[in-house]
């Protein structure tokens, strides 16, 4: 067997581990109320999609939105971590995307509902190649955006996270063993906001990756 390459973790077909208002200025936008521990919700594998296909709007949604965040790709696993090795366990970072069915979000909210239908379908989780930690040395501070049609929607900084990427391995991996080849997504930035069929979606870290995708809908 050849062995595997966690610069194609995406084809591993492991965990995307999600946490939700992990900074203030989206809970905010959203009249949600801070968070005093993470929220967290599952991707599947199938989620991923890569550049070069499209971001499929599902049939069932009218209102999806873009959410940028950075994730984590982790390289060592383990179960509860504590936060003083918990970078240890980190391979590198990706750029990714949240796409998120709001108005299917809406209505599990209001139902007491699990969000799976919202976030978890084919194509909610776009991302970029693996980017090796050696190049982002303080995923604490980058600056990660996004723009619709070249108009900027989303413009923010790690800095502003709530809880931080060691507190978030320890905190997940005391009741869920993290593997090599996981994802984190680690929340978005303020700015969200609703993409139709033929947006063209792009995103980047400062000066360390760009991505772009476009949008197109699922066959009726
Ligand atoms: O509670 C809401 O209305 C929405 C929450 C989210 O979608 C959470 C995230 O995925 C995030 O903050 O990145
Ligand atoms: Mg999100």
């Amino acid at each position: 067997m050849t062995a595997r390459n966690i610069t194609r973790f995406w084809e591993w077909g492991r965990k995307i581990i999600c946490v939700g208002r992990n900074y203030a200025d989206h809970a905010k936008e959203l009249k949600n109320a801070i968070p005093t521990e993470p929220i967290l919700f599952l991707k599947p594998p199938s989620a991923y999609v890569r550049e070069g296909s499209s971001i499929l709007v599902p049939r069932y949604s009218s209102d999806l939105h873009h959410e940028v965040e950075l994730g984590v790709v982790i390289g060592k696993g383990g179960t509860a971590i504590p936060q003083s090795a918990a970078m240890e366990h980190v391979a590198g970072y990706a750029l990714c995307l949240d796409m998120t069915a709001r108005d299917v979000q809406d209505v599990c909210k209001s139902k007491g509902l699990p969000w799976t239908r919202a976030k978890a379908f084919d194509t909610s989780c776009p991302i970029s190649e693996f980017i090796p930690k050696e190049r982002i040395p303080d995923p604490g501070n980058v600056k990660l955006w996004l723009k619709v049609n070249d108009q900027l929607r989303q413009d923010g900084c790690t800095s502003q996270m709530i809880f931080s990427i060691p507190y978030l391995i320890s905190y997940i991996s005391k009741f869920i063993t993290l593997e090599e080849g996981d994802l984190i997504l680690t929340g978005t930035p303020k700015g969200v906001s609703a993409v139709q069929q033929h947006d063209e979606l792009q995103a980047g870290i400062e000066d360390v990756v760009t991505m772009s995708f476009r949008v197109d809908r699922q066959d009726q």
